[in-house]
C-alpha cells in the first residue's frame, strides 16, 4: 500500500523541509532524480546517452527550475540540451544559469522550439508542476502537440503539465507522459489520470517526517492477495460466509448469472441466488442454490442486491427486505438508483455496512458528482453514511470514516456491458466472508480490473476486447496472482 497526497500537503511539508536546508538544495535533489530517470529512456530507447538530444519545456515557475537543473545534470552527461524557455523573463534564474554554463541552448520562440522537439530523443516536461492552474496554454500547447506529432516521448516533472494534479482531470491541452519523475510525495493526478503519466518514478526529497497520514491509498497486489478469504482445515461450505445475490429480472438475467458467477469464483463456500432469473442462473452454475425470493433463499452473510434488479416497485420491496436484514450489503446499478429515489431506503442503510458500486450516471442520482471525484466520492460516503465505490478507469473507494483508496485500472478493457455484474458479485463475496465494505470494495476493484487485463490478454501483448463472461472466467487466475504476491 502506497499514500498519495494533495499538492497542497505536498507544499505544506515541504517548507520545514525548505527552511532547513540550503538554498536550492531540494531542488538540486529533485532535478538529479529526473535526470537520472531521463538518462535511463535514452539508453533504453537509443541505447546510449552522449550526443542524445533532450528538450526542456521550462516554465515560469520551480517547475522550471527543475527542468533547468536536470538539464543542466543531462549537459554534464554529454546530453545536447534545448531548453525552450515559455516566459524568457521568469525562467528560473539559477537553473538557467547553470544550464548556460554547460553549454546547454536556450530558445524562446515557439517556431524554433517545435524544431527542436521535432528532433529530440526525448522531452522533459517542466512547463508548470503543483502550481498550475488551469489547462496548458497555447504556446505550451503548441509544443506539446509537436512531440505527440513527431513521436517524441515526454519525461513529465512532477506531473504532466495540463492536467490538474489534486484531480487528473485533462485540460483541451495537456502532455501525454511516457513516464513522470515525482518528488516528496505521489499526487492525486499519478493515480486518477495514471494513464497520461506512465510509469512514476518517486524520489526522495527528505519530506517523509513532515508529512500528515496520506488521504489517499493505493492498495497492491499482496495487500488484496492477503485478505483474500480462502477455507482452512476447520472451514466447511457455511463457515466462509455464504453470499446471497437478489439480482436479474425476467427481462435481465444476464446480470444475476454474471454477478452469481463472479461470486461463486471469488471466494469458496456458498451462493445462494433469489429472484426471477433462478432457472437461468441454475443452468449456468449449478452448484449456486437458487430460489424464486429472498424470503426463501435461506441464512447467508451479506447480500448483493441491483444488478439487473428493475427500479419498480417490487425491486424497492426486494432493496428494502435486503437492509432489514441488518447484514453487509453490496448496492449496485437499480439498488443505486432505488437509494436516490427513496429517502426510506436511504435511511435504512445509513450507518450499516452497506458497500454501494455506482458509475458515475448512478453516483448522480445518489450525490452530487464534480471534477474532484476523490472529494465526491469522500461527500457522498459521510451524506450517506455507506462506503461508496465510484467506478471508472481509476475507482475510488469512499468509507464514512474518511478513508479513501484509488485502484488505477491499467488499462479500459472493463468498458464493456456487465462488467459491474461481475464486480457485484466479488466484492459482495468479500464481504460475505467478513472484509469491511472499504477493503471489500478495493480488493474486488483490484482482482476485477486484473481479470480484465488477464481475460483481455493484455499481459502477453497488445490485447484484445473481453466480454464480461470472459472477465469472470479470468477471476481464478487474477486471485492467484494476487495470492502470488503474498510477501
Ligand atoms: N518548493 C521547492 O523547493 C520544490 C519545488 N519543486 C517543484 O516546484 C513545483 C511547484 O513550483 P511552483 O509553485 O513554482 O509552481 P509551478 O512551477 O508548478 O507553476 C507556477 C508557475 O507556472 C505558471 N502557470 C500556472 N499555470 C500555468 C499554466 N496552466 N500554463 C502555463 N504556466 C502556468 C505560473 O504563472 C507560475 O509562474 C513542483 O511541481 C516541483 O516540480 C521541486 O523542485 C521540489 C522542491
Ligand atoms: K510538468
Amino acid at each position: 500500500m502506497y499514500g498519495v497526497w494533495t499538492p497542497e500537503q505536498v507544499r505544506a511539508a515541504e517548507e520545514p523541509v525548505l527552511a532547513r536546508t540550503p538554498e536550492g538544495a531540494l531542488m538540486r535533489r529533485a532535478a538529479r532524480g529526473v535526470a537520472q530517470v531521463a538518462l535511463a529512456e535514452l539508453e533504453r530507447r537509443t541505447g546510449g546517452v552522449a550526443g542524445c538530444r533532450v528538450v526542456v519545456l521550462a516554465g515560469a515557475g520551480n517547475n522550471g527550475g527543475d527542468g533547468l537543473w536536470a538539464g543542466y545534470e543531462l549537459r554534464r552527461r554529454g546530453v545536447a540540451v534545448t531548453a525552450v524557455l515559455l516566459s524568457p523573463d521568469r525562467a528560473h534564474p539559477a537553473g538557467l544559469a547553470a544550464l548556460r554554463r554547460q553549454k546547454g541552448r536556450t530558445l524562446s520562440d515557439v517556431e524554433h522550439g517545435v524544431a527542436a522537439v521535432d528532433g529530440a530523443d526525448l522531452v522533459l516536461d517542466a512547463i508548470v508542476g503543483t502550481g498550475a492552474r488551469g489547462g496548458l496554454r497555447p504556446e505550451a500547447a503548441t509544443l506539446a502537440r509537436a512531440a505527440a506529432v513527431a513521436g517524441v516521448p515526454v519525461l513529465a516533472v512532477d506531473t504532466p503539465s495540463g492536467i490538474d494534479p489534486l484531480t487528473g482531470v485533462p485540460g483541451d491541452e495537456f502532455v501525454d507522459a511516457a513516464a513522470t519523475v515525482t518528488f516528496g510525495a505521489r499526487k492525486p493526478v499519478h493515480v486518477l489520470a495514471a494513464p497520461r503519466c506512465g510509469p512514476v518514478t518517486l524520489v526522495d526529497i527528505g519530506l517523509g517526517p513532515e508529512l500528515p497520514p496520506a488521504p489517499v491509498q493505493v492498495l497492491d497486489a499482496a495487500d488484496v492477495g492477503e485478505r483474500w478469504p480462502v477455507p482452512g482445515p476447520g472451514d466447511d461450505k457455511y463457515t466462509q460466509g455464504v453470499v446471497g445475490v437478489a439480482a436479474g429480472s425476467a427481462t435481465y438475467p444476464g446480470a444475476a448469472v454474471l454477478a452469481s458467477g463472479a461470486a461463486a469464483l471469488a471466494t469458496s463456500g456458498m451462493v445462494r441466488y433469489a429472484g426471477s432469473a433462478a432457472h437461468e442462473v441454475r443452468a449456468a452454475w449449478p452448484e449456486v442454490v437458487a430460489t424464486d425470493t429472498v424470503g426463501e433463499a435461506g441464512r447467508v452473510q451479506a447480500w448483493v442486491v441491483g444488478p439487473g434488479l428493475g427500479t419498480d416497485d417490487a425491486g424497492a420491496g426486494t432493496l428494502a427486505e435486503v437492509l432489514d436484514a441488518g447484514l453487509p450489503v453490496l448496492a449496485d446499478a437499480d439498488a443505486v438508483t432505488l437509494l436516490g429515489q427513496h429517502a426510506e431506503l436511504r435511511e435504512k442503510a445509513a450507518g450499516h455496512p452497506v458497500l454501494i458500486t455506482p458509475h458515475a450516471g448512478e453516483f448522480g442520482r445518489v450525490a452530487q458528482l464534480t471534477d474532484d471525484r476523490v472529494d465526491s466520492a469522500r461527500r457522498a460516503a459521510a451524506d450517506l453514511g455507506v462506503t461508496v465505490l465510484l467506478k471508472g478507469n481509476a475507482t475510488v473507494v469512499a468509507d464514512p470514516d474518511g478513508r479513501v483508496l484509488v485502484h488505477p485500472a491499467g488499462s479500459a478493457w472493463l468498458a464493456t456491458a456487465g462488467s459491474g455484474d461481475v464486480l457485484s458479485g466479488v466484492a459482495g463475496a468479500l464481504l460475505a466472508a467478513g472484509l469491511d465494505p472499504w477493503w471489500a470494495g478495493g480488493c474486488a476493484a483490484f482482482v476485477h480490473a486484473r481479470a480484465a487485463d488477464v481475460g483481455a490478454g493484455a499481459a502477453d501483448g497488445p490485447g484484445s476486447p473481453v466480454p464480461a463472461s470472459h472477465v469472470q472466467a479470468a477471476l481464478p487466475r487474477a486471485i492467484r496472482e494476487v495470492r502470488g504476491a503474498i510477501r
